[in-house]
C-alpha cells in the first residue's frame, strides 16, 4: 500500500469511528433524558414502585387512557361525582381498554373481587362474574353477587340523572394476557389452571357454609369494573345516628329496628329530624337511594359518603348493588319515598321522562358494554313493573299532600 493510500485509509477509519462515537453518545443521552423525564412524571403519582416500572414502559407506548382517567378525580364536588358536561363515554372507553398494571385480591367485605391498577396508577374494583346470568334463586343478601347488577345500577343512576355512583362498566379480561403477568402472588396462588386452560379457584359466597369451585373457561373473564375513588369512603352507622338507611331493610341485622316497621310512618320519624337528615342534601339522597333500590330490588345499600379533609361528609355516593334482583319483593324498599312523601324535583322529572321508555333508554346506554345485554328479560320486566309501582306510590303522595308539598328542589 502506498503511503498516500495508507494515509487515506486511516483517515476514513477515524472518520467512521468518530461518527460511531457521536451516534452512540447521542443515543445514550436521549435514553437518559427520556428516563429522567419519565421518572419525574411517575414520581408525582402515588403508585407502588413495581407499578412504576411497568408504567415507565406504558407511558412511552400510550398516554391516552391515563389522561382520560385523570379527569375523574377532578370532577368530584360536593354535588356529586360528575356533572352533565363531563364526557362519560370517553372515560368509560378508557376503563374498558386501559392497560392493567397490577391485580390483587381485594379482601374487603364479603364478595369475591380484585383491586386492579390501571395505567397511570388509577385503581378500580373488578368483580368477576362467578355465575351465569340467571334469575337469582336465593333469598336476598345470600350467595354470590352478580356483577352485572353493578352495571345495571350505574345505568339506572344515569337514567335518573343521578351522579353519585362511581363510573362503572362491564369489562372482559383474559387471564393469561391481562391478569397473570401482573397479578400478586396471593392471587396467583389462589387459582389453578386446568389442562384445557380453564382458570379455577375456590370461594365461599355470602352465608354459605361450604366453598364452591368456580372456573373461567379458557381464562376468559367477564365482570364489572368500578372506578376507585381515591377519597375516604365512609358509611353512616347506627351508633352515630339512631338509625341508618340500611336498618330499614327487612334484611338488616338490626332486628330491633326491623320490628318497628309495619305500616307506620317511622321512616320519616326516624330520619328527617335527626342530623344529618335535617339537611335536605342528605335527606333527598336517602330518597334517591330508595328510588334506585326499588328499581333494582336491592336490600344491601348503605348510606355511604366521601369525607372531606375535615373528616366531615363531603359528597354522597352509592355503592354495592351485586345482590340486587333477589327473590323477596318488599314494598318497604320504597318506604323513604312513600312514608316521607318527598322527592327531588330532578329525580321526579327523570322518572316522568322514563315512563314508557325505560327499556329502550337502558339498552341505548348499555349497547357497547361487554356485558350487554346486562339483564335477563324477566329481570327487565320486573324492573319495569317496580318502576310503575313506584310511580303509583308517588301519585298517592300527590293525592294526599299535594304535588307542591311532595316535590322538593
Ligand atoms: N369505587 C370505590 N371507591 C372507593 N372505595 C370503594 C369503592 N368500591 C368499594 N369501595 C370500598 O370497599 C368496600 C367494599 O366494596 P363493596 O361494597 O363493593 O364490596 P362487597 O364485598 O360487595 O360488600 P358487601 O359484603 O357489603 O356486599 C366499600 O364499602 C367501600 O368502603
Ligand atoms: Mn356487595
Amino acid at each position: 500500500m502506498s503511503l498516500k493510500k495508507c494515509f487515506r485509509h486511516c483517515f476514513c477509519c477515524q472518520k467512521r469511528l468518530y461518527f460511531m462515537f457521536v451516534a452512540l453518545t447521542s443515543l445514550v443521552l436521549v435514553s437518559f433524558y427520556m428516563m429522567v423525564n419519565n421518572e419525574k412524571t411517575l414520581r408525582s403519582t402515588n403508585v407502588p414502585p413495581w407499578i412504576k416500572r411497568l408504567s415507565l414502559i406504558e407511558n412511552i407506548e400510550n398516554k391516552n387512557y391515563s389522561s382520560s382517567l385523570d379527569q375523574l378525580d377532578t370532577w368530584i364536588s360536593p354535588d356529586g361525582l360528575f356533572s352533565p358536561k363531563c364526557n362519560l363515554s370517553e372515560v368509560t372507553e378508557a376503563l374498558r381498554n386501559a392497560k392493567i398494571h397490577g391485580v390483587e385480591l381485594l379482601k374487603l367485605q364479603t364478595s369475591y373481587k380484585w383491586q386492579i391498577i390501571l395505567e397511570g396508577g388509577h385503581r378500580a374494583v373488578y368483580k368477576p362474574m362467578l355465575l351465569p346470568k340467571v334469575k337469582r334463586p336465593e333469598a336476598c343478601n345470600v350467595g354470590c353477587e352478580h356483577p352485572e347488577y353493578e352495571v345495571a345500577a350505574f345505568t339506572v343512576n344515569r337514567l335518573l340523572d343521578l351522579n353519585n355512583m362511581p363510573l362503572t362498566t362491564g369489562r372482559k379480561v383474559i387471564w393469561s394476557i391481562d391478569i397473570a403477568p401482573v397479578a400478586s402472588q396471593d392471587l396467583l396462588d389462589s387459582v389453578n389452571i386446568t389442562e384445557d386452560g380453564d382458570v379455577c379457584f375456590e370461594w365461599t359466597c355470602l352465608h354459605k357454609t361450604f366453598s364452591t369451585r368456580f372456573c373461567f373457561d379458557n381464562g376468559e373473564i367477564l365482570g364489572s369494573l368500578v372506578y376507585w375513588l381515591e377519597r375516604p369512603v365512609k358509611t353512616f352507622k347506627s351508633k352515630h345516628h339512631n338509625s341508618y338507611y340500611h336498618d330499614y331493610h327487612p334484611y338488616s341485622p338490626n332486628k330491633i329496628f326491623r320490628s318497628k316497621l309495619p305500616g307506620d310512618q317511622s321512616f320519616c320519624k326516624e330520619f328527617r329530624d335527626k342530623p344529618p337528615y335535617t339537611d335536605d342534601k342528605w335527606f333527598l339522597h336517602v330518597i334517591d337511594m330508595a328510588v334506585v333500590d326499588y328499581f333494582m330490588n336491592n336490600f344491601d345499600q348503605k348510606h355511604t359518603y366521601i369525607a372531606g379533609d375535615d373528616g366531615q361528609p363531603y359528597a354522597n355516593i352509592m355503592l354495592d348493588f351485586g345482590h340486587s334482583f333477589c327473590q323477596a319483593k318488599d314494598i318497604l324498599l320504597g318506604a323513604a319515598v312513600y312514608q316521607c312523601c318527598k322527592i327531588r324535583n330532578q329525580t321526579y322529572e327523570a322518572l316522568v321522562r322514563l315512563s314508557g321508555s325505560l327499556r329502550t333508554k337502558f339498552e341505548e346506554l348499555t349497547a357497547g358494554d361487554p356485558l350487554f345485554p346486562i339483564l335477563l328479560d324477566v329481570q327487565f320486566s320486573e324492573m319495569e313493573q317496580r318502576f310503575k309501582q313506584l310511580m303509583t306510590l308517588i301519585k298517592f303522595c300527590f293525592l294526599f299532600h299535594g304535588m307542591e308539598d311532595v316535590i322538593m328542589d
